[in-house]
């Protein structure tokens, strides 16, 4: 679960420094090159490769690093149901057994949280309980007017309370967009701040929405701002804007952190969240995050991946190793 997370520091406006596009846009191409080892299984002649089992290590790593997502209009207690069974139990038994892991009764691999609406929060807490999960699975609500954030602020931070009320353990929120595009950091940090406040002992992630941000120096000092208002993650999308997650925004995010980290010293955590649906989306983002925050961001109280369709690919890329077939469509119930 959860450690103490970043209290935040005051409004400081120095703490903003300038995003090179070029130096962005190299940096990515250079991380590319790295990513592309990862991208597929490589051939091998004696079954498998030392690097096939690297990538197997990385997609069981992603598993654990999932925040399972469920944010529809038709979610009620029997999809969110499924989805707590999913995350306390992501890979099947016998590909575990195959992949050198012994168990009994409790599996030691489980998504990092499960994702719902407020209103559904409740039954998440009463399925991860009812299974001898709450401990291990954090429940986490979107709030504030997810995904636009246009609603008026006393009834963000009333859902927020809803939320933790409900026995939600982080919250999701959503940044003021306009707030941003009108350059009003102190106004964005006061709203942030008052969420902060709203959330309790309940972890704070801030979704910027950085696909509605305009430019790459805004994403950067939407970061730095929802960090200093004390986030404790940082979080791209909420997967519903027409760009999402990116590498050239994951880069100026993590530039970000780096920079809080060094002027405050305190670790703030990763999310990318929105159209991240295969292993190759996924390992590319651990490789983002071991060369530009290192090992140590890759563990679930400093890296995420939001993700509704995610887990699919990932446990189809682990089938396909350790049988060398494609599962057929019915012999994964969701994902
Ligand atoms: O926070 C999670 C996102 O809403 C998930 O987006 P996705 O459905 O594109 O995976």
């Amino acid at each position: 679960m959860m450690s103490d997370g970043n209290p935040g520091c005051s409004f400081d406006p120095d703490l903003f420094s300038n995003v090179n596009l070029t130096s962005v846009n190299q940096l990515a191409k250079k991380l590319s090159l790295k990513m592309d080892l990862f991208s597929e299984w490589l051939p091998s002649s004696d079954g498998r490769l030392h690097k096939n089992k690297h990538r197997a290590a990385w997609i069981l790593k992603a598993i654990t690093l999932i925040d399972l997502t469920t944010l529809a209009g038709d979610d009620s207690m029997s999809n969110v149901s499924r989805l707590c069974f999913k995350a306390a139990r992501p890979v099947a038994k016998d590909i575990l057994q195959e992949l050198g892991f012994d168990y009994e009764e409790d599996s030691p691999i489980h998504t990092a949280a499960v994702c719902v609406y407020p209103n559904r929060v409740h039954e998440a807490v009463h399925v991860l309980e009812k299974i001898g999960m709450s401990t291990k699975i954090n429940i986490a609500s979107v709030a504030t007017g997810f995904p636009a954030g246009q609603t008026p602020l006393n009834a963000r931070l009333a859902e927020i309370r809803f939320a933790v009320e409900n026995g939600a353990t982080e919250i999701d929120i959503v940044i003021n967009r306009p707030l941003v595009l009108a350059a009003k950091w102190k106004a964005l940090y006061d709203e942030i701040g008052a969420m902060k406040e709203a959330c309790g002992t309940a972890h704070l992630k801030t979704i910027l929405a950085t696909g509605e941000l305009g430019t790459l120096q805004n994403v950067y000092n939407a970061s730095m701002v929802a960090m200093m208002a004390g986030a404790d993650f940082i979080k791209t999308s909420t997967g519903k804007e027409s760009v999402n997650a990116t590498i050239p925004v994951g880069i100026v995010m993590a530039r970000a952190i780096k920079d809080y980290q060094h002027k405050t010293g305190f670790k703030v955590g990763l999310k990318p969240a929105g159209g991240v649906r295969t292993s190759t989306d996924a390992l590319q983002w651990l490789i983002l995050v071991k060369e530009l925050l290192g090992n140590e961001w890759l563990t679930p109280e400093l890296f995420r991946f939001g993700a509704s369709g995610l887990l699919g690919d990932l446990e189809t890329q682990l089938y396909q190793y350790v049988t060398g077939r494609t599962p057929s469509g019915y012999e994964f119930t969701m994902g």
